[in-house]
């Protein structure tokens, strides 16, 4: 299995370069559990879904701290049939999702959310789940949607997506969440999400 993120913040300031560079400085205890690559377009981080997701957060609520309305944009990808597999991925939570019925996987997704720290960042996210390369995808698309209702971070459909709002914390635990128990354990699936905090418009 081979499981990573393209990483990219778009802080609205002239000052993006120092927002950039000083939140990517919350990557660092995340240094020696990923693999993580800065060019001038993206961030990528290879690693299991337990640093993984937490680095993500931890990056955007980094930025998210300074006053500038800041975006970021992050294709999540596991399971990819063209890319190596690296035992640095391995997911306990993935091995153990195959023997369960979608409903106890809903059930599960649901008590990690209940229980994800707080971090006292409010932020807006919106998303989409892609199960690739698979009949009735849309079985578990509509299930992770069902999880998503009853998540506490859901706030609205949208054409091809979902918005979710809440504290980095419960919200990033929602991705990771969807990420991993819905679609086939060893199947290909993506998420696409844009995260936004500080925004000075109405959501
Ligand atoms: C997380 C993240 N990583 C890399 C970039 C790409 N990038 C765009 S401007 C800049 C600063 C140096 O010019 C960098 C590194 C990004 N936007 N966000």
């Amino acid at each position: 299995m081979f499981i990573g993120a393209q990483v990219s913040l778009y802080p609205m300031t002239s000052d993006f370069v120092d927002v950039i560079m000083s939140s990517l400085g919350a990557l660092d205890p995340y240094r020696d559990k990923l693999r993580i690559e800065t060019d001038d377009i993206s961030t990528l981080m290879v690693g299991a879904p337990e640093p993984l997701f937490d680095a993500v957060r931890d990056l955007f609520a980094r930025a998210a701290r300074q006053p500038d309305h800041v975006t970021m944009h992050v294709t999540f990808s596991r399971g990819c049939p063209g890319e190596p597999d690296d035992p640095t991925c391995r997911c306990e939570t993935l091995t153990r999702a195959q023997g369960l019925s979608l409903s106890e996987r809903q059930a599960e997704a649901q008590e990690a959310v209940r229980t994800a720290p707080a971090l006292g960042v409010a932020i807006d996210v919106q998303f989409s789940l892609y199960v690739l390369g698979q009949d009735r995808h849309m079985d578990e698309i509509y299930g992770c949607i069902d999880f998503l209702k009853n998540s506490g971070t859901f706030l609205r459909s949208k054409n091809f997506c979902t918005r979710l709002q809440g504290d980095a914390g419960a919200v990033f635990e929602t991705l990771r969440q969807a990420f991993l128990r819905f679609g086939p354990a060893e199947g290909h699936v993506t998420i696409d999400m844009t995260a936004s905090a500080n925004s000075p418009i109405a959501r």
